[in-house]
């Protein structure tokens, strides 16, 4: 389990992390959300002790855990990669983190296998690409067969299949009882992998909230219908918590009705429907409205959601 109490950390006048509170419990996977610059990293450096917080606290597994006797076992991180530039092979890599930490040899060839990186285990880290980084990492986050998993966006980089192969490994994890605590700007690769969410904005927190309920929040959107008789169908629609607007003539955009109920009430009311559809809220839009306001760089162009999954 991970408890973050009133975490707060300041870099003279930037407040890259504000009061955060919340816990990240065990047998589930917890998708850390926010835009660039939210606090997560940070967030996470303080979770490993890395960065001293200038206020509040973090506990691991109910301990500091810059106090654990077998720290590897505890936690394991990952930390966003960054290019590695080093002449070890990744399995040298590994042995010497497993051998600074009491950790056998046999554990470094699992994990090796484990993250599929057996066939590259005696190349120079240096040459990896961004994806093999992310799975060294990974290996090393896995050496100490810790109780708690945090990765810093582990999908960075990698192919369709290895992102898949991250999705299955977390759940995996998650449903042999670890914690897993996992960072990603991109809500729609987090649905898919986790069940709670927790997101940041501006180093605060936004929502602490189940995947099932975000995605019903996505899920309120409107139904446009078009009409040769907008007026009456509108008189016939409207009732207390239902919006109709006119976007063009004889087009209807309606709120609070699903596409079923508008078209029963417009047959029981013999007005005709020419089109009815639902217009769908994707994930991304609603995590781009609940974090509207704490974004801190934002490009001038517009970005297809195409070409940010
Ligand atoms: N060492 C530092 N010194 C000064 N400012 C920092 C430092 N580290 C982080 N920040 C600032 O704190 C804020 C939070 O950064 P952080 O890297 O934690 O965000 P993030 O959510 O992980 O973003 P990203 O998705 O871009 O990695 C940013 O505005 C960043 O510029």
């Amino acid at each position: 389990m991970i408890e973050v109490q009133n975490l707060t950390k300041r870099y003279g006048e930037k407040v890259a992390v504000d009061g955060l509170t919340f816990t990240v419990q065990p047998g589930t996977v917890t998708g850390f959300l926010g835009p660039n610059g939210a606090g997560k990293s940070t967030t996470m450096r303080m979770i490993a002790g890395l960065d001293q917080p200038t206020a509040g606290r973090v506990l691991v597994n109910g301990r500091d855990y810059r106090a654990a006797t077998a720290p590897m076992a505890e936690l394991g991180i990952m930390l966003e990669a960054r290019a590695v530039h080093t002449g070890r092979s990744a399995r040298n890599h590994l042995l010497a983190l497993a051998q600074t930490n009491g950790i056998g040899r046999h554990r470094v060839d699992e994990v090796i296998r484990l993250v599929g990186l057996t066939d590259v285990a005696g190349k120079r880290v240096g040459g990896f690409s961004l994806g093999m980084g992310q799975r060294l990492g990974i290996a090393a986050a896995l050496l100490g067969s810790p109780r708690v998993v945090v990765l810093d966006e582990p999908v960075n980089g990698l192919d369709p299949e290895g992102v898949l192969w991250v999705r299955n490994l977390l759940k995996a994890l998650a449903n042999d009882g670890h914690t897993v605590f996992v960072s990603s700007h991109l809500m729609s690769e987090m649905a898919l992998t986790a069940t709670r969410l927790v997101v940041v904005g501006r180093g605060r927190l936004i929502a602490d909230t189940t995947v099932e309920e975000f995605t019903a929040l996505a899920g309120e959107r409107s139904v446009s219908v078009r009409t040769p008789q907008p007026s009456e169908l509108r008189d016939v629609l409207l009732g207390p918590g239902i919006t109709v607007t006119t976007e063009t003539p004889g087009l209807l955009v309606v709120e609070g009705l699903t596409a079923e109920q508008i078209g029963t009430a417009a047959w029981q009311a013999h007005l005709p429907v020419f089109e009815l559809s639902a217009n769908e809220a994707s994930l991304e839009e609603a995590f781009m409205q609940l974090t509207e306001g704490s974004v801190d760089y934002r490009s001038s162009e517009p970005v297809m959601t195409g070409a940010v999954l």
